[in-house]
Order: structure tokens, then C-alpha cells, then sequence
């Protein structure tokens, strides 16, 4: 299990992005970004480590952030059957909308949060950690919308940031100008 995770990470192209004059070697991942392409192998190695890790019991939304979260969280819908909501970058101004603010390294801006309900039972699963500014912006949208959180999962973790509260990762990994080391990996 997370062969094919492991395998592609290790042999994906790399770029450079900058933010304030400062450089980011950036890894670019069929999961992280859709590039290269989205093998059906691929997801299933990783919806299988997402169904072996999260706890799902009783859970009655699962929540992942637009645009990378959307097809893990659709694999992780068709394999349990649970619906997923996608928090968007688009604003709707539906009654009970909840605003995020978002900052990551590389960007900044809101996010916004509908159809999450109070009481819902959910479980957040995304691309990637990196400095857990999306993460520390959802956590309270949820609070406010009244939502329990059940579990927290990332695909990939670059960097282990304290988000306040425990979370799962099935690959943590580093990074540099020559490319991705493997660090650690649920399984
Ligand atoms: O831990 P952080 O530093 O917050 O980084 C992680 C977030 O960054 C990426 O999303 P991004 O906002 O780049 O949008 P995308 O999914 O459309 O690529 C990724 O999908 C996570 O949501
Ligand atoms: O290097 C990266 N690649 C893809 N997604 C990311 N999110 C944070 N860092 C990265």
C-alpha cells in the first residue's frame, strides 16, 4: 500500500515558484495538481490508505477544499457511499455561507464554506499540508457552522505544521531543488 504514492513522488517534475523574493521549490504531483496525469492505480492506492486511516464511522459529510481536494474526495464518496461538499474559492452568498480566510506560502485570499451543517458528523481529507494556513482557516468555519469534526486526513505532509490539534498523513515528505525525499508513511 502507497507504492504507487511513494513511487510517483519520488520521480515527479520540479519547479520553482517565488513569494516575496523568496524561492519555493515547488513539486508538482497528479495529486497535488492534476499533473502529470491522474492514474485510476494511483487513486486507488491512496483511497485505499484513506479508508484503511480515517475514521468514518457515523460520518455524514466529507469536506474537502477546491481545486485539489475534489478528486480524492470524489474517490473516497464512491468508495463509501458518504457525499462530499467542496469549500470554494467562489463566493455564493448562500444563507449560512461561512468566509475563510486562506493563506498558504505561495498565496492569499478567501475561501468559502457552504452546505455544512449544524451537527453535521465530518471528516476534512486534502492534497497537501504544507503551512497549515488553509487548515487553521477551516477548523473555525467549521465551528461556526456548528459541524463535529471526526478526523482529519492529509495525502501528502511537507512539513508538519502545528495545526492545534492531532491529524493524519499517509506520506510525509521534504523537499529541495533536487526533488522529494520520503521522510515517513502510514503505511
Ligand atoms: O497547508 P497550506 O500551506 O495551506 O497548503 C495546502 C493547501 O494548498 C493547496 O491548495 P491551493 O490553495 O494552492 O489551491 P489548489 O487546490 O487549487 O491547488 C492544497 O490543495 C491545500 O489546500
Ligand atoms: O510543492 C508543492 N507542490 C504541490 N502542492 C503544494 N502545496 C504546498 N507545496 C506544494
Amino acid at each position: 500500500m502507497l507504492e504507487i504514492l511513494k513511487e510517483s513522488l519520488l520521480t515527479c517534475p520540479m519547479v520553482k515558484r517565488e513569494k516575496d523574493g523568496v524561492v519555493y521549490n515547488y513539486f508538482i504531483h497528479p495529486i497535488t495538481d492534476g499533473i502529470p496525469a491522474v492514474t485510476a492505480e494511483l487513486l486507488r492506492d491512496v483511497t485505499a490508505a484513506m479508508l484503511k486511516s480515517l475514521d468514518l464511522k457515523n460520518v455524514d459529510k466529507i469536506v474537502v477544499s477546491e481545486a485539489m481536494g475534489i478528486h480524492i474526495g470524489t474517490a473516497l464518496t464512491l468508495a463509501t457511499g458518504i457525499p462530499f461538499v467542496v469549500i470554494r474559492k467562489r463566493e455564493y452568498r448562500l444563507p449560512g455561507e461561512v468566509v475563510i480566510g486562506q493563506e498558504t506560502g505561495y498565496s492569499k485570499g478567501n475561501l468559502y464554506m457552504n452546505c455544512v451543517n449544524k451537527g453535521d458528523r465530518v471528516v476534512i481529507i486534502d492534497d497537501v499540508i504544507s503551512t497549515g494556513g488553509t487548515i487553521k482557516g477551516i477548523l473555525p468555519a467549521l465551528k461556526i457552522a456548528g459541524a463535529e469534526l471526526v478526523d482529519i486526513l492529509f495525502v501528502v505532509n511537507r512539513g508538519s505544521p502545528d495545526i492545534g490539534i492531532p491529524y493524519k498523513t499517509l506520506v510525509t515528505i521534504d523537499v529541495d531543488e533536487n526533488g522529494v525525499k520520503i521522510i515517513d508513511s502510514a503505511f
